[in-house]
């Protein structure tokens, strides 16, 4: 009986042993199977994302290799430009990563290096096309902190000097960029140069314009002390400036005077270009509130308003704001010694007399435009 309850008992175990070895086993097999098919997935998702440190290190499958690498680099950096153009709304900014100082700073380098080596040479989509000391450069200098603009530094002068040399050549100085980026480049001359409308429409109906304002009395005095600069035998401003200054007449063939009559000028661009494609910066306001003037800026171009007033300090030495971090580098920049100079000291008589001349045509530009500058 003993004997009996025994053996029970041992085939009882040894089935509850089967029973349970066979369930571990099984356990056992559906973890492994899905343990590993994460590890795999997670593996996947890494090496699609690492690239190759450099083109030299393999044959033509890394080549294939590269392409993925580039298309995925450059693909994670348009789908970061297009989020951040995707939200429009201002008071959101300071939750986003674009807009937060060293995110923004990273953004641009990122966005630079990608662009160098991915990027193509596009003509501008955008122009700086006046006036001459308006405050051109500080507009290019600020603009091009943006991480989706790309700036050309230097004047190329290509629709009034160099129109002949062709688009290819105009285009090879361009710097590269993605197609999210914004090409740009300044000339100030373009706006007084009669056949610089019709060739810029030309080339492309769609291309943005930007001219940068200032009272152009101020603007006339500013010419002046720039070339007195560089000439310092020309005649006096009051000489230059009137025929016959007993009667108040002014010389308009001079072109610090006639580059100031800008309602003349913009008719000429009115004929190629809708007012709606034009926007026009104020060179005071550019002073007093850069931030302001490059928040309209940054909406006229389409792009998120990523430079406000973080980006700026007033440096009192200069009298004038400056960049904190410039595109270049990571140090606070002014411009130039030659963007804010001391002017030309000018009878107020001569002043009022020129503020007379300019009244008309300023109120005849600010009804075309629909903005009062408030020179008058
Ligand atoms: N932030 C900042 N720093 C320095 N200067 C500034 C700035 N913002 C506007 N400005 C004004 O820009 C004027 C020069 O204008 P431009 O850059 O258009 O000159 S140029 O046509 O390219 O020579 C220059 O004119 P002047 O003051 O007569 O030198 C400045 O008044």
């Amino acid at each position: 009986m003993a004997h009996r309850f025994l053996s029970s008992t041992n085939r009882f175990s040894a089935r509850f042993a089967f029973i349970f070895t066979v369930s571990l086993s099984c356990t056992y097999l559906c973890y492994s199977i899905l343990f590993c098919r994460s590890t795999i997935m997670t593996n996947q998702g890494y090496e699609g994302k690492r690239c190759p440190p450099s083109k030299s290190a393999g044959g033509k499958k890394l080549l294939g290799k590269l392409d993925n690498c580039a298309s995925l680099e450059v693909r994670s950096a348009l789908e970061e430009s297009a989020a951040r153009r995707g939200s429009s709304d201002v008071r959101d900014q300071s939750k986003t990563p674009g807009s937060s100082g060293s995110n923004w700073a990273d953004t641009k380098l990122r966005n630079m290096s990608v662009a160098q080596k991915y990027g193509n040479k596009k003509l501008p989509n955008a122009l700086i096309v006046g006036v001459k000391k308006g405050g051109t450069r500080a507009v290019l200098e600020f603009i091009r902190i943006h991480p989706d603009v790309r700036a050309l530094g230097t004047e190329p002068h290509f629709f009034d000097r160099n129109y002949d040399r062709g688009l290819d050549w105009y285009r090879g100085l361009m710097p590269r960029t993605l197609d999210s980026q914004i090409t740009l480049e300044k000339t100030p001359s373009y706006f007084v140069t009669r056949e610089a409308p019709r060739r810029i429409s030309s080339m492309s109906h769609e291309t943005k314009l930007i001219v940068v304002v200032r009272n152009p009395v101020t603007r006339a005095i500013s010419d002046y002390t720039q070339t007195l600069s560089k000439k310092p035998d020309i005649p006096t401003f009051e000489e230059l400036a009137f025929k016959n200054r007993s009667v108040g007449l002014v010389d308009t063939s001079w072109n610090a005077i006639r580059i100031g009559m800008y309602i003349l000028h913009l008719e000429n661009w009115l004929q190629y270009f809708r007012l709606s494609q034009i926007h026009f910066v104020s060179g005071e306001r550019l002073i007093t509130d850069p931030a302001g003037e490059m928040g309209r800026v940054q909406d006229f171009l389409g792009l998120k308003r990523i430079i406000t007033d973080k980006h700026f300090y007033f440096n009192r030495t200069k009298g004038f704001p400056c960049l904190k971090k410039p595109e270049s580098s990571s140090q606070p920049r002014c411009l130039g010694k030659s963007k804010g100079r001391t002017h030309v000291q000018i009878e107020e008589e001569v002043i009022e007399q020129l503020q007379e001349f300019y009244r008309p045509f300023n109120i005849k530009f600010y009804e075309t435009v629909g903005q009062d500058f408030k020179w008058d």
